[in-house]
């Protein structure tokens, strides 16, 4: 029996609510804006030239947004005020501005997050994760996905077909994942240490294992999310960090678990220093240590061993056009999004959806937070 309905401005009738965090670290559900007045006025009346009203149906809890409830702050990105978290959404179109042609209401649709100002060197250049003006969903002050319905650009609404909105929701992730893996260059047959076996770990594992890497080696502390790597990706070595060990000791274990093939790319996916060394130290001559993780505004890096090794290392924050070659990905089965999802809550139960992301001890990956069944 099918249990899909159809979802248009006409038929809906809860208010907004949305997931709050404040610089006090309470987390809450409240009503939020857009208010319901504005949301079914539909038709476009309050809409921006360009902009759709969305129905989220799936978001996916990501580090940061435990990091803001936590610790209040990413780096400079700091929660000063009531903050509505969440980045990794996917809804159906409720309503459009009349001066949108490629949407309609009905389209299923992931959203991108971050609004730029398309004037910037970096806009201009493609380049647009680098925008000056940057806007991001959820990174203070700015408020994120986590609600029931959104205003948003069109331009930044992609459609996702038939697929599940948990999948259109996990684009996100994905397309970190696949910047990453575009400008560290990553290609078949390539020796790649992954180090974290977190969402983005995992994911990046998955995208290396569809790139033909190999040997692949993934570290992590944990030994159940090194089980979970292991499901996804049966080829690959997990790798256990023995965090007495230096970090060139651990470069020397990542070693010997592929049998003495250094890696050529390491894509470092914690973000913590002794990690950062530890990748250092386990890169070939000549090889590139690639950063996703984020961390602490300063760390030190055994510089030397950069310099007579000639290793290149990177950095990538966001992505810039990662959204159609990510959608392409998932359509075409090369990439099992549904695989990282441990766990899943109504909106209205986002609190728990949060502690247990934030429970080390729950077991979770990625956890789920949807507004209906998904269809
Ligand atoms: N650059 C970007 O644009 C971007 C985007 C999204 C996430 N991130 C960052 O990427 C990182 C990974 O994100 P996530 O959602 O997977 O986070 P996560 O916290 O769920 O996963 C990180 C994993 O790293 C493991 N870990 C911690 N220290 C380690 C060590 N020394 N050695 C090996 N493993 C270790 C943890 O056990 C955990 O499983 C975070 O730092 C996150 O903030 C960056
Ligand atoms: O995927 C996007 C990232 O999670 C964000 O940049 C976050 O880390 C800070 O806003």
């Amino acid at each position: 029996m099918s249990t899909t309905t159809t979802t248009t401005v006409e038929t809906i009738s809860k208010p907004n609510i949305g997931v709050f965090t404040n610089p006090e670290h309470k987390l809450w559900v409240e009503e939020s804006t857009p208010n319901l007045d504005s949301v079914k006025k539909g038709k476009g009346e309050d809409l921006p030239e360009g902009w759709v009203t969305v129905a989220i149906k799936s978001t996916g809890i990501c580090g940061s947004d435990i990091h803001f409830w936590h610790a209040g702050a990413i780096g400079p990105m700091v929660v000063t005020d009531n903050h509505i978290l969440g980045h990794e959404s996917a809804g159906v179109i409720l309503a459009t501005h009349p001066s949108v042609t490629h949407l309609q209401p009905g389209d299923r649709v992931a959203i991108e997050p971050g609004l730029i100002c398309n004037n910037c060197e970096q806009c201009l250049t493609g380049r647009y994760n680098g925008c000056e003006k940057m806007r991001f969903l959820s990174t203070p002050p700015v408020d994120g996905l986590l609600r029931r319905y959104v205003h948003h650009p069109a331009i930044w609404c992609h459609k996702i077909g038939a697929m599940t909105y948990e999948n259109g929701a996990l684009l996100e992730p994905l397309s970190v994942a696949l910047a990453g893996m575009e400008r560290s260059g990553v290609s078949l047959g390539d020796s790649v240490l992954i180090c974290g076996a977190g969402p983005i770990g995992l994911i990046t594992l998955l995208c290396c294992q569809a790139a033909g890497a190999c040997p692949i080696v993934i570290t992590d502390l944990d030994a159940g999310r090194l089980q979970h790597a292991a499901k996804l990706c049966p080829r690959a070595h997990t790798h256990l960090i023995d965090t007495s060990l230096s970090p060139a000791d651990s470069a020397a274990a990542i070693v010997a678990a592929a049998s003495g093939t250094k890696p050529a790319v390491a894509l470092e996916c914690t973000g913590a220093e002794s990690s950062v060394s530890t990748a250092i130290h386990s890169v070939k001559f000549g090889g590139k240590v690639f950063v996703i993780g984020v961390g602490k505004p300063n760390m030190s890096v055994p510089f030397m061993r950069l310099s007579t090794q000639e290793i290149d290392l990177r950095f990538q924050y966001r992505y810039c056009n990662t959204w159609p070659r990510a959608i392409r990905l998932v359509q075409d089965g090369v990439i099992d999004l549904a695989a990282l999802v441990t766990h899943r809550f109504d909106i209205e139960d986002a609190v728990r959806a949060f502690e247990t992301s934030g429970d080390v001890k729950s077991g979770a990956i990625k956890v789920m937070i949807q507004s209906e069944v998904d269809t």
